[in-house]
């Protein structure tokens, strides 16, 4: 006898979070739950606004057709909108047994480039010291000089960096110009530096400093391909859609050589401990890029381990069928 559920929530955020130049207040999204007998499953659905193609309408039209056709038993073909398909995909997975349990709570440390406050965090942090860190939302000179300070003060500091396509050519080379060419190599990856994939290819080459690719990922054009100074592709699975398609793009970049980043799209608790499990399961050799429950004031059903955020059950949740 299958059962489904769809329901809606929404999550303060801290204050201050930005989002494409935009701030985010709250995070609102669903959860998917399916029963078949005595086997279940859940997942998350949370199109992420200014980078899903999909609006939460959408989704939620979407989910809930799908969930009626399912325990009509139909719904074999998931409804093609990316956040939808990956929640459904999991909630699938989790029921039928195929989503290991086995999780990666490592997590590269969000920073916003104060040493001290960096200090603290890696120094608790076990094994492989990496942080992220935002750049393009201030003058670049500076982006290069925190990068550089950071670099510096702590030697075994390997910095993710991510510019969401801000710069121009001269505006990526004045960050590079501040950061020493004896550090450029603890840089793991810098995201999407400038606007094009051109220029970021080519502040790759002149630069030394490796990049990756994340907003490209989605980009219709996008194919997988070796590319000189491209190390890295970090994939968000609510923006790129099923369990199936994530893995193909893991193996994809995988057999080029290159590091597959499991990354957060700001889920909730159970969405990001989902996103653990993926990451330990298809990426076990690198640390995700989960560190971003610390911008909500709130986890939903499942927890993550040692967050002291309050955690809501699932009746406090709005059933939508
Ligand atoms: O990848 C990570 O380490 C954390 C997630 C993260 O950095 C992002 C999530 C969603 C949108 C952006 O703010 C940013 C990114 O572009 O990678
Ligand atoms: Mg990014």
């Amino acid at each position: 006898m299958r059962c489904a559920q769809v329901y809606r929530w929404q999550i303060t955020m801290d204050a201050g979070v930005v989002l494409r130049d935009r701030r985010l207040k709250t995070r609102d999204g669903l959860f998917i739950h399916l029963r078949d007998d005595v086997r279940e499953g859940w997942g998350e659905i949370s199109p992420l606004p200014g980078f899903s193609v999909e609006s939460l309408e959408e989704a939620t039209a979407a989910a809930c057709g799908w969930a009626r056709e399912w325990r009509a038993g139909y719904g074999d073909l998931l409804p093609g909108l990316p956040s939808v398909d990956f929640g459904i995909s999991c909630a699938l997975a989790e029921l039928r047994g195929s989503l290991p349990q086995a999780a990666d709570y490592r997590a590269a440390i969000l920073c916003t480039g104060d040493p001290d406050e960096l200090f603290a965090a890696l120094a608790a942090m076990l094994g492989e010291k990496v942080a992220k860190m935002k750049v393009g939302l201030y003058e670049a000179v500076r982006d290069g000089m925190v990068a550089n300070l950071l670099l510096e003060a702590m030697p075994d500091l390997r910095l993710r960096l991510d510019a969401n396509r801000a710069w121009t050519p001269l505006k990526a080379q004045q960050f590079a110009k501040y950061v020493n060419p004896d550090y450029r190599d603890r840089i793991a990856f810098l995201e999407e530096p400038c606007k094009t994939r051109d220029d970021s290819r080519a502040f790759a080459r002149e630069t030394g400093i490796a990049i990756a690719w994340d907003e490209s990922l989605r980009d219709a054009d996008f194919t997988f391909e070796r590319e000189e100074g491209v190390r890295a592709v970090v994939i968000k699975p609510t923006l790129t859609g099923s369990l199936e398609k994530v893995q193909a793009q893991v193996t994809a970049a995988t057999q080029l050589g290159m590091t597959a980043v499991i990354s957060s799209s700001i889920e909730s608790s159970l969405g990001l401990t989902q996103l653990a499990r993926i990451a330990a399961w298809l990426t076990p050799e690198t640390i995700p890029g989960l560190d971003t429950l610390s911008l909500m004031q709130a986890q939903l059903v499942r927890r993550w381990p040692d967050s002291p955020l309050p955690c809501h059950s699932v009746e406090t949740l709005e059933a939508l069928l």
